[in-house]
């Protein structure tokens, strides 16, 4: 038996020698399974039970909803705001009252749904308005009409005057039956804030007990009582401040009615006395007594039971307030006295002098942070007002460059054309034709711009593909006076002195090509090739080069004056003088062709020529048939009879070939030395 009793292990075991076999549930024993006490701290209970994710979520009143309230919402009343005089017409420059959309999706932007209550959804949304960042907590039910109640919690928080440690309210609104509480946005709640971190270090616990005391202590100098202090409805900035906030159990002593209607908060957090009486300023020390004892022991706070006895007996075991400061330990203790009436109220905790010292400098830390948040907006603000100010200053600035630089491409156009559009390259405009080109509209359209500033020999893809869409009619020969009207005539006299501008491409030397030929061999009709040449037209007097096309003094007025004179010295002319004088310049023009053609040989010799220093010196020698043999005085014992009077001939030519050849011995020699070096082609 006893060995039966012993092995406890066992799946079945035995009852008396003669007794029939019957299957008994093992028992373990008793001490295995009861734990040293039901306290735990949350980090042991997440240990043995991995699964837990914190404490119990508050079982709701009503059924949570699976989508987001703003989805149900739908609009078909006006927004009131609620003000402590009563409902006042909400008004916003960015709220449209025909549009569909709530006032809350149309003055902000929300971010997130930051949480879940049982009273509704709380949503991170930035204000529109002045882009900042609010907490909105939106009702799950809608409001009924008659139940007042339901505006409580924002009736009590627009009533209670702001403070640095309470969470701060800013409006309430009621829209389409649904209540609307615009706060301000904290980090995370202390709830959040323990279950990452567990046991707080004792600095951060008195930072958060001088802070949640203060508030407390500014409530209750209200005659109002918070009724609902936990982890839950504490809320931490990003600098750590703590900020009491959901005051939707919010007692006010003066109202009698608040009194009578007083419900239970958390049972976790509830002060023994609440349980057969009502809520008072004592019960909220006991919930924020729990409060610093679970954020400073990681306590896993019962709700029921004996454990929840335990705490309000005082039986906490000691192992929790290891690495505690005796003084904190005190403080949790007298804030968790069983009788109310020996709890310290939140003015005597503020008084202790341990306290003192931790809440100045804790004042000195929150004005720290105000006024760093504070000098951070300001330098936000005069960042914004100085490139404000420098976009205003530079706005005209930029503005008078681009008129600068659209007024000298306009004045270059007219300057080079006065009849024509100019059309820059890299102008919209142009890129515009581009896209037009490629589109196929400027097929249709083409007008072939004649002012192409680019290399001749490679022009941009943009201005070849215009060109070449354009109808080109033939380049007008030189020297062409065959034209029928009077101005024709006077173009292609003007044309005539400057040969080199209507030169054709093939004849004219690289060298030879200035800006004006480069134009005016783009112009696609002769006319308008002759109005070009009509632009630059020089004065009398000046010589009618090119020269005066970067000559800044020159204006195109100067260029119409000196047409005209040119004009009328023309007309004036008889016809002889005239055709004399179409015949000087062809005379001229040939000379210039003559030296244009050298100048060609110079600068592109064909392969295997002669050196260019070699023709240079040929070309002042005289054009003589050269027969060396006549250098011989004997006459050739081969040549036949009928060479007799060939050979007299070039017998009487001897004489001055010698003579030729005497003068011209020294340019010879040094010729045929050079030429042994060289093809010999040209020779
Ligand atoms: N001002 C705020 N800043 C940041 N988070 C907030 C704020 N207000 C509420 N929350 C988040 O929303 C959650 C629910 O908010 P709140 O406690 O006010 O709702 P509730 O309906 O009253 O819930 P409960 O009745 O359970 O307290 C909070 O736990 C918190 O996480
Ligand atoms: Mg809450």
């Amino acid at each position: 038996m006893d060995e039966s009793l012993g092995n406890s292990s066992m799946d079945s075991i035995e009852v008396g020698p003669t007794s029939p076999r019957v299957l008994v549930t093992p028992r373990i024993p008793a001490a295995v399974m009861m734990r040293e006490t039901p306290l735990s701290t949350k980090r042991e209970r997440q240990a043995m039970t991995p699964r837990y994710r914190g404490p119990m979520p508050k079982i709701f009143k009503s059924q949570q909803p699976q989508r987001s309230i703003l989805s149900m919402t739908r609009k078909d009343t006006t927004p009131q705001l609620l003000t402590p005089h009563g409902p006042q017409p909400l008004e916003s420059p960015l709220y449209d009252h025909k549009n569909a959309q709530s006032f809350l999706e149309q003055t902000f932007k929300i971010d997130e749904i930051i949480g879940r209550g049982s009273f509704g959804e709380v949503f991170a949304a930035r204000c529109l308005e002045d882009s900042r960042l609010y907490a909105v907590k939106v009702s799950i039910a809608p409001i009924r009409q008659h139940s007042i109640s339901k505006y409580r919690e924002a009736e009590l928080h627009m009533l209670i005057p702001p403070h640095k440690n309470l969470v701060r309210f800013y409006r309430a609104w009621v829209e389409t039956d649904r209540l609307y509480i615009q706060t301000e946005l904290c980090e995370q709640s202390l709830q959040q804030y323990c279950l990452i971190k567990h046991a707080l270090p004792e600095k951060e616990i008195w930072n958060i007990s001088v802070d949640l005391l203060q508030a407390v202590h500014h409530l209750h100098s209200l005659d109002m009582i918070h009724d609902d202090i936990k982890p839950d409805n504490i809320f931490l900035t990003r600098h750590k401040i703590c900020k009491l906030g959901d005051f939707g159990l919010v007692i006010n002593l003066k109202n009698p009615n608040d009194v009578k209607s007083a419900e239970e908060g958390d049972s976790k957090y509830l002060a023994p006395e609440v349980l057969n009486g009502r809520p008072t300023k004592a019960s909220d020390i006991f919930s924020l007594g729990v409060t610093i004892l679970e954020a400073a022991t990681d306590l896993d706070v019962p709700s029921s039971g004996d454990a929840w006895h335990q705490i309000r007996n005082g039986q906490i075991p000691p192992r929790f307030f290891v690495g505690i400061s005796p003084i904190l330990q005190d403080l949790i203790k007298s804030m968790l006295d069983k009788d109310p009436l020996k709890r310290p109220t939140s003015q005597t905790l503020l008084a202790h002098a341990s306290m003192k010292r931790k809440i100045f400098m804790r004042s000195l830390y929150v004005k720290w942070v105000d006024t760093s948040d504070s000098l951070t907006s300001l330098f936000k603000w005069i960042l914004v007002w100085c490139m404000a100010f420098v976009s205003v200053v530079f706005r005209p600035v930029a503005w008078f460059h681009e008129e600068i630089q659209n007024r000298r491409s306009e004045i270059c156009a007219q300057f080079l054309n006065p009849h024509q559009q100019h059309t820059p390259i890299h102008t919209p405009e142009n890129s515009k034709a581009y896209s037009e080109s490629l589109t196929g509209v400027a097929l249709r359209q083409a007008v072939p711009s004649p002012f192409d500033f680019s290399d001749d020999e490679n022009p941009p893809h943009s201005q070849r593909r215009l060109f070449q869409s354009a109808p080109v009619p033939p380049f007008p020969s030189r020297l062409n006076f065959d034209d029928d009207d009077d101005e024709d005539e006077e173009q292609a006299t003007c044309s005539s002195s400057n040969s080199s501008a209507i030169e054709p491409i093939g004849d004219v030397s690289p060298r030879f090509r200035r800006p004006v030929t480069s134009m005016v061999q783009r112009e696609s009709t002769p006319k308008s090739a002759r109005r070009l040449l009509s632009a630059y037209r020089p004065s009398p007097g000046l010589s009618p080069t090119t020269s005066n096309f970067h000559n800044p003094s020159f204006s195109h007025q100067d260029h119409q004056a000196s047409g005209d004179g040119f004009n009328n010295n023309m007309s004036m002319l008889t016809d002889q003088e005239r055709t004399e004088k179409y015949r000087r310049m062809q005379q001229t023009e040939q000379h210039r062709d003559w030296i244009d053609r050298a100048n060609v040989v110079d600068e592109a010799p064909p392969p295997m020529s002669c050196p260019p220093r070699i023709r240079r010196g040929t070309r002042d020698l005289p054009r003589l048939p050269l027969n060396f043999n006549l250098l011989d005085d004997e006459p050739s014992k081969k040549e036949g009879g009928d060479d007799v009077e060939q050979k007299r001939e070039d017998k009487k030519a001897a004489p001055e070939m010698r003579r030729f050849l005497r003068s011209n011995s020294k340019q010879l020699r040094s010729r045929t030395i050079s030429f042994q070096g060289s093809s010999g082609d040209e020779c």
